[in-house]
């Protein structure tokens, strides 16, 4: 069973021009995919689609298997808690200290302090900043921020990983560090997708490569 599957997909906002149109592709189970195109080409609007934030004005989008597209909005939460999210401005919370935004999915989850404390550690220890769970994020450089919202969206092992531009305030030699903890969390088996515009990086990683241009896949390219 697919994790993701988007079937005649089409998109309207305010019903104007189409922001996606006829959009069908499969992820598998444990892919890490790209997608890419121009801005405007519709990559945020296939994530936001995937976190239900928006609906689709046409077509059918399963995850795992579950028909997401009418989606009632008492189930959203619960739907969501298999998605984690990495933005390209991260937004953490800056008056809390990274381990409290890094707990702060699982406090909404209900988790306990004890349960917390060894999940919201275990995250820290896998991107590398465990030493610095107090500090607040205005401490961190930038790189080290990001990393803080890799961990946020990972705390509660989702089954996939959405991004959007994750790398896009980031130095090349950075944004090569990010992707490869995207890569590390693929390889234990999170599917993952990444909206993306820079094409150097994505040519240098030799994964999967859905590209849109104005709201039409027009490429799908296997890894090299
Ligand atoms: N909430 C909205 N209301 C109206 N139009 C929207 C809305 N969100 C996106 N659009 C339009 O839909 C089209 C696709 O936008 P989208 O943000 O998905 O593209 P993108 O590929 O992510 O671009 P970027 O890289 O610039 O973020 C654009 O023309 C955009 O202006």
């Amino acid at each position: 069973m697919a994790m993701i599957e988007f079937a005649h997909v089409g998109k309207r906002y305010g019903g104007r021009f189409e922001a996606l149109a006829d959009l069908n592709f499969n992820v598998e189970r444990g892919e890490m995919v790209f997608l890419t195109g121009h801005s405007g080409a519709g990559k945020s609007s296939v994530l936001r689609l995937l976190m239900a934030l928006e609906r689709p004005s046409r077509g059918r989008i399963a995850v795992a298997g579950h028909d997401i597209t009418n989606l009632h909005v008492s189930h959203i939460p619960f739907y969501r808690r298999q998605i984690g999210v990495v933005y390209q401005n991260h937004q953490l919370l800056f008056d809390r200290s990274v381990f409290d935004n890094v707990a702060l999915p699982l406090v909404i989850q209900g988790a306990t302090p004890q349960d917390a404390r060894r999940r919201v550690h275990a995250a820290l220890d896998k991107i590398g900043l465990l030493h610095r769970e107090r500090a607040l994020p205005i401490e961190l450089s930038g790189g080290e921020q990001q990393r803080v919202g890799i961990a946020r969206a990972v705390v509660t092992k989702p089954a996939m990983l959405l991004a959007d531009e994750p790398t896009g305030n980031l130095d090349p030699q950075l944004s090569a560090d990010i992707m490869r903890l995207f890569e590390d969390f693929n390889r234990i088996g999170t599917t993952v997708l990444l909206a993306s515009h820079d094409l150097a990086l994505i040519a240098r990683l030799r994964h999967r490569v859905l590209k849109l241009r104005d709201g039409r896949l027009i490429g799908d390219e296997e890894a090299a």
